[in-house]
């Protein structure tokens, strides 16, 4: 609830609100990222290190065995499997995840996919003292969704906002005048030390911050006339497992042809 329509010059005295919740025991965030090199991509593992209470952001179906193998060493319980988006360069790995740990596979309502829930804008996901809180960041595709951990330190925009980059919106309702009013409006209004997570790099970049993105992102610092006319002259080539991996993650978390 506190996220919406936060103005710029209230975002720092936010962070500072939101860190009343679950912060007085000196709780403690497991973090980590994770590689998938045939996609580029981006998996998180969040956990409080006292409960053991975990989630996972954009798992991809290869490594779901070193996923759920580093979960089990570390002696993690897997609560939320989510999906920032439904991606189309990889088959999740939500599905496999339930089916291996007993998790909850998430997506928004608005992706149009299927999972045990969907969520909307302001819905949080709760692991032991911690809540990642949902900020719907449409553009790259419909459903898109940054989350956003309760204190405002770290943000993990899936496809919307890339390191120095952000998600191509030619296909699946791609549409750049709503990601180029999302990032600036849902992202860019976090604090400037919020750390970005995102769902990809392919220039070997691991996190940024809403202030660097916020001064050197090339493609969100333009005008938003020519964000589009950039967006709509990129003419990058379609990602080669997309007519596999829409089919599969429009399924999320509920396939049980995909194990
Ligand atoms: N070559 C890759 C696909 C690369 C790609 O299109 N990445 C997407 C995110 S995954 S749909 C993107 O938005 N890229 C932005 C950009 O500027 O490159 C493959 O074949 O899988």
């Amino acid at each position: 609830m506190w996220f919406r329509r936060v103005p710029v010059v209230a975002a720092a005295a936010v962070a500072a609100a939101v860190r009343g919740y679950g912060t007085g025991g000196g709780r403690r965030l497991l973090l980590r990222q994770l590689f998938e090199p045939s996609s580029c991509s981006y998996t998180y593992v969040l956990a409080d290190v006292s409960t053991g209470d975990a989630v996972i952001i954009d798992p991809v179906l290869e490594t779901v065995p070193r996923d759920a193998r580093l979960l089990r060493e570390l002696g993690l319980t897997l609560r939320y499997a989510v999906n920032t988006h439904c991606h189309a360069d990889h088959v999740t790995g939500s599905g496999a995840l339930r089916k291996l740990l007993g998790c909850r596979s998430v997506i928004s309502r608005a992706s149009g996919a299927r999972a045990d829930l969907l969520v909307g804008e302001g819905d949080e996901l709760r692991f032991g003292a911690f809540a990642l809180r949902a900020r719907a960041s449409p553009g790259h595709t419909p459903g898109c969704f940054t989350w956003v951990l309760d204190d405002a330190s770290a943000a993990f925009t899936g496809d919307a906002l890339l390191i120095r980059g952000c998600g191509r919106t030619d296909f699946q309702q791609g549409c750049p005048r709503t990601l180029y009013r999302s990032v600036h409006e849902k992202i860019f209004t976090l604090p400037d030390g919020c750390l970005v997570y995102p769902a990809h790099d392919y220039n070997g970049q691991t996190v940024s911050t809403v202030g660097e993105e916020r001064r050197f992102n090339p493609r969100l610092t333009l005008s938003p006339d020519d964000f589009v006319t950039l967006m709509e002259g990129l003419n990058l080539p379609r990602p080669h497992l997309m007519d596999v991996a829409v089919p599969a993650n429009l399924r999320c978390g509920i396939q049980d042809d995909v194990a």
